[in-house]
C-alpha cells in the first residue's frame, strides 16, 4: 500500500466517524429535550399530588410503566434490561423532584 492510498483510508474512515457523530450529537440532543418535556410533566404531576396530598410514588403505576416499556424495548431491539433501568433511573429523579414539591 503506497502512503496517498493509506491516507484515503484514513481520511474515509474519519470521516465516517464524523458522519455518525453527527448522528449520535442529534440524537444525544432529542434525548435532552425529551427528558425536558418529561420533566416538565412530572413537575405538574408533583404539583397536582402535594395539593391533593397524594404520595409521591406510585409503584403500581411503575409496574405497567416497566412492562410496556420492556415490550417496546424488545420490539426496538434494545436491551430490555437496560430500559427498565433507565426508566427506574429517572423515576427515582422525578419522586425526589415530587418529595421536594410536597415539603415546600
Ligand atoms: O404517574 C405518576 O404518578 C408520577 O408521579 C410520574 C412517575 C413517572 O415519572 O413516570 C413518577 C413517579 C411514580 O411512582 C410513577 C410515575
Amino acid at each position: 500500500m503506497t502512503s496517498s492510498e493509506s491516507s484515503e483510508i484514513d481520511e474515509s474512515v474519519i470521516a465516517e466517524l464524523g458522519r455518525l457523530r453527527d448522528s449520535i450529537d442529534n440524537i444525544d440532543a432529542a434525548v435532552v429535550h425529551m427528558l425536558a418535556e418529561r420533566f416538565k410533566c412530572t413537575q405538574q404531576v408533583g404539583l397536582l399530588k402535594a395539593r391533593h396530598q397524594l404520595p409521591p410514588a406510585d409503584p403500581a403505576r411503575e409496574a405497567r410503566q416497566i412492562v410496556r416499556l420492556r415490550e417496546l424495548a424488545e420490539s426496538a431491539k434494545l436491551d430490555p434490561a437496560f430500559a427498565e433501568k433507565l426508566l427506574n433511573f429517572i423515576i427515582a429523579e422525578v419522586i425526589r423532584h415530587h418529595e421536594t414539591i410536597a415539603k415546600s
